[in-house]
């Protein structure tokens, strides 16, 4: 196994070092002959970053996205570990669909692969799915999601919660009381009343919020909140928080940066679910993050097709591919505030999903070499048809951005070198 030293890096913002990389884990004795020098002035060592929530599409919509080429657009995007969501075609409801998507992630190599699995059979809402022979499968699930559908049901989400609490497992909800948003198109606000577009409003979100995490209270079980998109939400969970519920809960990049103002455009790009808010919820959510109500960001990754997403704003499918440009977006809305964002982006969804080996301590010896680099000074003007993902439906074509991923190495291993995915 090659060995790397990576020159003048800066841990987090610390002041510039030489760091060593040996059989597979940062090493405090010099590299030995034969070690590969990496010119590593100028940028900074995160911990590889870990996605709670990124669709992958296999199996079912391989056109818009594998394991193979997802986990290259991580890869890209300085993640070492994605977690992927269990809405493909077949549902990822059963063991052997988990079971194929942790081996098409291990043999990509790229990331770690842990599925999520979903709660209820085929996301319809009506039964449990088997989540304990998930969990005991080789992939070893522990989060449980509907995702795309919210789990309405109030008597199978307490089940679910039940069911998960025994190998502390967590229910990541999509949270949208569905009679509240039949035939919604954006946010329902000033913006949709002038567009005349059918309005998704935060109550929706907000309201299921509310009783999850009184049912995860009642049942003492661990709930997670996924996309986080209101102010209201955030104050639901700060109070569940005081209280000492078990809730932990993630923001997507656009919902950091994006406002429901995009929706004037009529382009089915600015289309996500939940929708893009109010400039006033985008404070409260960065503030939130700031103060560690919300944990997380994670991307979403919503890769589509270009059928279903060139089309009419109706017809249009909800979502965007956010793998590439999270760290940019997120550089871009707190600043160089690296330990921050080693914390939302990497060490807490580790914590959250179990996953040993991420989100480490880059200065103690002995840590996997688990990392990326970034150009902080660098900045990139998103172009779709650079990205490594195999879609391109992005918000942020033509925007400039700070940050640019040098290098990512799982375990010792570079997947990208010099911006390029190397495998
Ligand atoms: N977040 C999105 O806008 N889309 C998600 C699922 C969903 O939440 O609708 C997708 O799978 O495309």
């Amino acid at each position: 196994m090659t060995a790397y030293v990576m020159k003048g890096v800066s841990l987090l913002g610390a002041a510039p070092r030489d760091l060593v990389v040996r059989d597979g884990r940062i090493a405090d004795e010099p590299p030995g002959a034969g070690a590969e020098v990496i010119d590593a002035a100028g940028l900074v060592a995160l911990p590889g970053l870990v996605d709670l929530h990124t669709h992958l599409r296999e199996p079912g919509r391989e056109d818009a996205e594998t394991v193979e080429t997802g986990s290259r657009a991580a890869a890209a995007g300085g993640y070492t570990a994605v977690c992927a969501m269990a809405n493909t075609s077949p549902v990822a409801d059963t063991a052997g669909v988990v079971e194929q998507v942790w081996r098409l992630g291990r043999e990509a190599g790229l990331v770690d692969v842990q599925p999520i699995g979903a709660v209820t059979v085929g996301l319809a809402g009506r039964q449990l799915a088997e989540l304990g022979a998930m969990a005991t499968s080789a992939a070893q699930v522990r989060i449980f999601s509907d995702d795309g559908h919210c789990v309405a049901d109030p008597r199978l989400m307490r089940r679910a919660l039940e069911y998960v609490k025994a190998f502390d497992g967590v229910i990541a909800q999509h949270a949208e009381e569905p009679r509240l948003t039949e035939g919604a198109q954006m946010h329902e606000g000033e913006v949709s009343t002038r567009l005349g577009l059918t309005g998704w409003p935060a109550v929706a979100e907000e309201a299921i919020i509310a009783r999850d995490v009184l049912l995860a209270e009642h049942v003492g079980s661990r709930l997670h909140v996924c996309h986080v998109s209101t102010a209201g939400s955030v104050e639901v969970l700060r109070q569940a928080k005081a209280r000492g519920v078990r809730v932990t809960a993630e923001v997507t990049p656009h919902h950091l940066l994006l406002t429901d103002e995009l929706a004037t455009s009529y382009d089915p790009v600015y289309k996500v679910n939940p929708p893009l808010r109010t400039a006033s919820d985008v404070r409260a959510l960065r503030q939130a993050l700031i103060d560690g109500v919300i944990d997380v960001v994670a991307t979403d990754h919503a890769p589509h097709a270009v059928e279903d997403k060139e089309c009419e704003w109706a017809y249009a499918r909800p979502g965007m591919v956010g793998l590439e440009t999270a760290l940019p977006v997120v550089l871009s809305v707190l600043g160089e505030q690296w330990e921050l964002i080693a914390e939302r982006m990497s060490r807490a969804p580790a914590r959250i999903a179990g996953l040993a080996g991420h989100g480490g301590d880059l200065a103690a010896a002995g840590s996997p070499a688990t990392l990326t680099l970034v150009d902080p000074a660098a900045r990139r003007t998103v172009d779709p048809s650079d990205l490594v993902s195999r879609s391109r439906n992005t918000p942020y074509a033509g925007t400039t951005l700070p940050g640019r991923i040098v290098a990512t190495f799982l375990r010792g291993e570079p997947t990208v070198l010099d911006g390029k995915v190397v495998r």
